[in-house]
């Protein structure tokens, strides 16, 4: 089943409520947390995530783009997120860390920035919920699609099936109506979108348009069979 997660950031942030609500029927809203040590920006924070829980019945799927994740995601699991994103090039202890998002009661997810190959994390892949592998340098909405990404996406599909894994493998950056069945097919199957969800005329229209494109391109993939 691909899950298409529309991504806030590219929303308007005066009227966050509203915009929340406008893609209720999205798998999750995805929350980029910038703390402008990590990423060259700054959008939201803790108080940000406990009142968007509050203003929507969608789960929230924080992507924390920050410095010192090990001290501050338990604090987004707090906060209300469903699932908490931690940059594998930041956190000092990823294990520990994932453990005590778990623990807490959100699923456990680590990033890799563009130039940060997947191999090095194999052994880690037991302790996620999921993968996120970054289709755009992190920092900003509305940049287009890293092609060069979709070896890294079929290397990542080809260890959680060599692993029999449940893992999700999430994308983020640039993914659209013309670049979503390349990921697909390459074994992504949640898809983070901002801008082809909240540029579209229609936000919760696109995301149905997303996930169908999705499912046709999964449904395919040689990795999907009994998925
Ligand atoms: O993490 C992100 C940027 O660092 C965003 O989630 C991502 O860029 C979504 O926006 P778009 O779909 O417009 O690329
Ligand atoms: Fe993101």
């Amino acid at each position: 089943m691909a899950q298409i997660n529309p991504s806030i950031l590219s929303a308007d942030f005066a009227r966050l409520a509203e915009e929340a609500k406008a893609v209720e029927g999205a798998d999750w809203l995805h929350v980029d947390v910038m703390d402008n040590h990590f990423v060259p920006n700054l959008t939201l924070g803790v108080p940000i995530v406990e009142s968007l829980r509050r203003a929507t019945e969608t789960p929230l799927d924080c992507h924390l783009m920050i410095e010192d994740p090990d001290r501050w995601a338990p604090q987004y699991v707090e906060a209300g997120a469903g699932s908490v994103t931690f940059h594998a090039e930041a956190a000092a202890a990823p294990v520990r860390l994932a453990r005590e998002i778990r623990a807490k009661g959100a699923r456990a997810s680590m990033a890799l920035k563009p130039a940060t190959p997947i191999e090095p994390y194999e052994d880690l892949l037991p302790e996620l919920d999921m993968l996120l592998i970054m289709t755009v340098e992190p920092g900003f909405g509305g940049q287009p699609f890293l092609d060069v990404m979709l070896p890294k996406i079929r290397r990542t599909r080809e260890l959680i099936s060599k692993h029999g894994l449940e893992l999700w493998l999430q994308v983020d950056g640039g993914v659209s109506a013309t670049t979503i069945e390349r990921c697909a097919e390459a074994g992504a199957d949640v898809f983070v979108a901002g801008s082809a969800v909240y540029g579209a005329k229609d936000p919760a229209d696109a995301v149905r348009t997303l996930r169908s494109m999705a499912e046709r391109s999964t449904a395919s993939a040689p990795w999907a069979c009994g998925h």
